[in-house]
């Protein structure tokens, strides 16, 4: 069979049908998905598909298995569960016993990685043809003469239709995503969520890369006109995607970077972007991909007879998804990289409303907020819900993040020692209020600000001193509306944003009791500041 690898699935030890469809192109597998009604085509010519129950990561069914490997490079806990060898090996041999029985398999061959030092060879295994198309597009693929001589290093199998058993796999539910570090082997059963795949190949890199002086990052990345590097870091839902998608810098990536000695590099070879009210003014280049052939459409809602999309629909899913490949947007890094950067940029979403749209940070202050990986979610769908809630996920990635976090925090702690770089956390989220009584900060308005801290133009303004974080933050930046620059002066209740501003210091002072012992008095001193706050 064309493309067929030199190490078959039975050399890996896996009984399979014949019917084994090898490292097919876009083409090929969208019309396979259409054949097997797994989706159907919109205007323009993306592959419209929905994954039912999981429409995103299932965090808690994630599981690391715990062995002589892995014992004590893993930081075990709350993010990173253990699965005993013996959960894991009953559950590879109901999964190899499932793939023998389905009728038709996609393999991929792929790099996780773009750069050939850095990175490891995965094959992925999909019962869904587009899941197939996702990982092809979202990793990097390898070339004619690369696929003649790929070993696979590391093996995922993705059958959405497993499904786990708590007793005989110590899972928490029909739903597992299982690491297995020591067999190089990746199960996900249970969900048909697409992002677990990519996220998977990033906890390898991640678990990897420290061990070669390489700082792996969940962040976005693009250079400027200039040449200068930008990297924002931020949990789901930040503007990652967003705002590294400008057209007046080129794109490295949208999620998934290394920091080596030279240079910050994609591990990818595609973007994965919300398409929840996406908007083409707002965001024209990723909207742009929505209506070209090679683009997946997760969950989003699309009229059987015109084939047109609506973003505004939430009925499928909050978390709908657009995947493309990279070169569909159209500035992009053609070596997948850029210099070591000038900026680096903590992007949250403060559904309280209490943190500036942008401010400058010491390197404490930013050591302090990258252990700390602040965002705030909205309360969820329940009507009348309105309070925000606290999320603090270190290194702005802890699901994906398998050693601890101090080892990620040293790597980023060298990197700014060596000077150079500045460092911004913006707020995506809530002005005028917590979530509930304001609004989401215009994207005009943060990329305005970003552009300004970028272009250097920034420093040279006017910054006072946030009394509650410590951090510098601008008077006034040209072309942006002053009054958003203070959050306290956009809160209609002044006493009520003081006692918001102290609730969210003392859950700040209250996670970060965990770090306290593996950093210096300079960051612990860059704590937030408990005061008092009349009654
Ligand atoms: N000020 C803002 N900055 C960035 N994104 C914003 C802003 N306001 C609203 N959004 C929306 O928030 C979402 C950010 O998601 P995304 O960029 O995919 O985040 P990430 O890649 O970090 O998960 C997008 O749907 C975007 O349209
Ligand atoms: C794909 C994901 O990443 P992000 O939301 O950060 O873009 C995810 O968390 O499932
Ligand atoms: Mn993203």
């Amino acid at each position: 069979m064309a493309n067929k690898s030199k190490v078959s699935l039975a050399d890996q030890g896996f009984t399979a049908t014949d019917n084994q469809k090898w490292n097919l192109g876009t083409e090929a597998l969208v019309e396979e998905a259409l054949r097997n009604g797994e989706g159907s085509l919109a205007k323009g010519g993306a592959l419209v598909v929905a994954t039912g129950k999981h429409t995103g990561r299932s965090a808690t069914d994630k599981f690391i298995v715990r062995d002589a490997e892995t014992e004590n490079s893993v930081w075990w806990g709350k993010t990173n569960v253990a699965m005993t060898p013996e959960n894991f090996a009953a559950l590879k041999a109901d999964f190899l016993a499932a793939l023998a029985e389905k009728p038709k398999l996609y393999v991929q061959d792929l790099f996780g990685g773009s750069q050939s030092e850095y990175r490891v060879n995965v094959r992925v295994i999909n019962e869904f043809a587009w899941h197939s198309q996702f990982i092809r597009t979202l990793l990097v693929r390898p070339t004619a003469d690369q696929l003649a001589d790929f070993a696979p290093e590391y093996t995922i199998i993705d059958l959405p239709s497993f499904r786990a058993d708590p007793a005989r796999h110590g899972t928490r539910s029909e739903t597992v995503i299982a690491v297995n570090l020591t067999e190089k082997l990746i199960l996900i059963g249970g969900t048909a969520y697409a992002g677990e795949m990519k996220k998977s190949v990033f906890g390898i890199l991640n678990y990897l890369l420290p061990t070669k002086g390489v700082m792996p990052m969940h962040c976005s990345a693009n250079i400027s006109p200039e040449g200068e590097t930008a990297v924002f870091f931020g949990l789901s839902g930040t503007g990652k995607t967003t705002l590294s998608a400008d057209a007046s810098r080129t794109l490295i990536g949208d999620d998934e970077h290394g920091w080596s000695d030279t240079a910050v590099f994609n591990f990818e070879g595609g973007c994965y972007a919300k398409m929840i009210n996406l908007s083409p003014e707002a965001e024209p280049e990723i909207y742009a991909t929505t209506q070209r052939f090679g683009t997946v459409l997760e969950n989003v809602v699309m009229d059987a007879d015109t084939r047109t999309l609506d973003f505004a629909d939430n009925t499928l899913a909050e978390n709908s998804r657009g995947s493309y490949p990279i070169d569909f947007i159209p500035n992009t890094s053609a070596e997948n990289l850029g210099p070591v950067p000038k900026n680096i940029i903590f992007l949250t979403a403060d559904a309280y409303g209490v943190l500036p749209p942008i401010a400058r940070l010491t390197a404490e202050q930013a050591m302090y907020h990258f252990l700390s990986g602040y965002t705030a979610r909205v309360a969820g769908t329940e009507i009348g819900v309105t309070e925000p809630s606290a999320t603090f996920s270190t290194c702005f990635g802890a699901p994906f993040m398998p050693r601890h976090p101090s080892v990620y925090g040293n790597l980023l702690k060298e990197r700014i020692a060596k000077g150079n770089v500045t460092c911004w956390l913006v707020n995506t989220g809530w002005t005028g209020g917590k979530y509930g009584v304001g609004n989401r900060m215009p994207i005009k308005a943060t990329r305005a600000l970003l552009n300004a801290a970028l272009d250097g133009s920034l420093n040279s303004t006017e910054f006072r001193k946030d009394p509650n974080f410590g951090f510098e933050v601008p008077v006034s930046v040209p072309g942006v509306d002053t009054a958003i620059l203070d959050p306290r002066g956009t809160w209609a209740d002044k006493a009520d944003y003081d006692a918001t501003a102290q609730k969210l210091v003392g859950q700040f002072i209250d996670n970060f009791a965990q770090f306290e012992d593996h950093v210096d008095e300079g960051v612990r001193s860059a704590a937030p500041v408990r005061q008092s706050v009349a009654a």
